[in-house]
């Protein structure tokens, strides 16, 4: 099941910087495990925000809940979650 998720990062300036480098850092490293095994299928940058649009392929809402809430960021964002089905019109049906 495809699912396009809208990220938007809102880190309060009052976090140790320190600290924000690390939860960066393990984003990073976790959004590229979920990448590499499939789950991410795409990470877009969204032009001029922080934020991102991304398409996720989850087994279930509950698998796609559990990969969200156990991103490092998740505390510090606000995650809007669209469920996708095939459009008749594509010519790539997945
Ligand atoms: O920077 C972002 O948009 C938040 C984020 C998601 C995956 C990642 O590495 O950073």
């Amino acid at each position: 099941m495809l699912f396009m998720v809208e990220m938007i990062v809102q880190i309060p300036q009052s976090l140790d910087a320190d600290l924000v480098a690390k939860i960066k850092l393990e984003e990073k490293e976790y959004s590229q495990k979920l990448q590499r095994e499939g789950k991410w299928r795409h990470l877009w940058r969204v032009v001029g925000e922080y934020a991102n649009v991304s398409i996720f392929d989850a087994a279930s809402n509950d698998e796609l809940h559990t990969m969200l809430s156990s991103l490092p960021l998740f505390p510090y964002m606000q995650i809007k979650v669209t469920p996708l089905a095939n459009h008749p019109s594509s010519i790539v049906q997945e």
